[in-house]
């Protein structure tokens, strides 16, 4: 029956509940991100059974709680444990002014998946990783889903189908056409900037550009981003072809809102990647299978790719891209960033 939803949808549905503060039911638990959870549901979910707060390993090691399940933590909620506590240990934004917050209980043994299945929703509702569950039976009116199929499906590649073209004089390049991306599992499309008219049949000029509002939009001197998009633009003009892909992942893919919970974090004194362990993600949560599946819309299958960052040209390999050059992609170093470029030259093997 075709207006029942897919899987898909459903999961769509459940990342819009959780971001709204509604529970979900995920296999025998009925689960809710405590970043958006209020008092009264919290005491309604209270009182169907004893809550466990599912975290991350990342976020469990900052917290030292012992991690006993591959990749996550079951803290035992205890019975004082209330808003703010759970806040505070989903939430590193007061861990060096309250750092004691346990000893924290974690369960050992017993089924992981629903726990699992509940983390991974939350991080693709870019949400911080940290969800109450309890055991229950099934509550009608709620988003209902099953661990093993959801985790299938999150992790598997949205078909993705073009919505609109049309021409897009730049200030870099004038003959040049803006493309936008729609994925068929409700989530956030991505653009193309096809400059000139590149043949189909010879690598293209290409760059894989992650969103950055601070950088990209807003000048931002923290981050390369500004002006690696400006440059890439620039010698695609100059060249008169080239391919941008605008991939909306914003902060390594965690969102805007974790990203600023990232930057206080390293305001604090703590770089790129330990602000993001520290907020219970890993250091890249970005699936660039995307970026190959709009270059094959495109029609193009071999590229000269303008990065720095070898994680992308293994990936477009692994996809069946051809990489037939790495193009850097080196901006100027300022005293806000030099400490971030340092970090991902050191830790996230950029080629700076
Ligand atoms: N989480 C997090 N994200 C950041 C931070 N600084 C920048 N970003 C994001 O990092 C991403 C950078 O994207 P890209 O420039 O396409 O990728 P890259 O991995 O730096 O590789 P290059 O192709 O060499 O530029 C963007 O999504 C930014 O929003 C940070 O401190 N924390
Ligand atoms: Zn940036």
């Amino acid at each position: 029956m075709s207006l029942i939803p897919t899987l898909a949808e459903t999961i769509s549905r459940a990342r819009a509940d959780l971001r709204m503060g509604l529970p979900v039911v995920i296999g025998n638990h009925v689960t809710a991100a405590v970043e958006t959870l209020s008092p009264a549901r919290l005491s309604d979910m209270r009182a169907l059974g004893q809550p466990v707060l599912a975290l991350t390993a990342r976020r469990a090691e900052t917290l030292k709680a012992r991690v006993y399940d591959d990749g996550l933590a079951r803290v035992i909620v205890p019975t004082d444990g209330d808003l703010g506590w759970l806040r505070a240990l989903a939430d590193p934004a007061g861990d060096l002014m309250t750092p004691m917050k346990g000893p924290l209980k974690t369960l050992r043994d017993g089924e992981i998946e629903d726990h699992k299945a509940a983390l991974a929703l939350a991080k693709s509702a870019q949400l911080l990783p940290a969800m109450l569950m309890i055991a229950s039976p099934p509550l009608p009116g709620l988003t209902t889903l099953t661990a093993g199929p959801m985790l299938a499906q999150l992790a598997s590649e949205a078909a993705i189908a073009p919505v609109a073209a049309a021409r897009l004089p730049l200030l870099s390049a004038e003959r040049s056409r803006l493309h936008i991306f729609r994925p068929d599992d409700g989530g956030t499309e991505h653009y193309a900037i096809e400059i000139g008219d590149p043949p189909r049949d010879q690598p293209v000029l290409t760059r894989l550009h992650s969103a950055c509002f601070t950088g990209d939009v807003l000048g931002s001197l923290k981050c390369d981003c500004g002006p690696q998009l400006q440059s890439a633009l620039t010698a695609m003009g100059q060249q008169g072809a080239g391919v941008l892909l605008y991939l909306n992942q914003e902060g390594r893919g965690i969102g805007l809102a974790n990203k600023m919970r990232a930057y206080d974090l390293q305001n604090q004194g703590f770089d790129t990647v330990e602000a993001n362990h520290r907020l219970g993600f890993e250091d890249d949560e970005r699936d660039f299978r995307i970026g190959a599946a709009l270059l094959r819309r495109l029609g193009f299958d071999a590229v000269r790719l303008m990065t720095n960052n070898p994680r992308k040209v293994a990936m477009l390999e692994g996809q069946g891209i051809k990489v037939s050059e790495r193009v850097p992609l080196i901006t100027p170093r300022n005293r806000f960033n030099t400490d971030y470029l340092d970090t991902k030259a050191l830790k996230s093997g950029h080629l700076l």
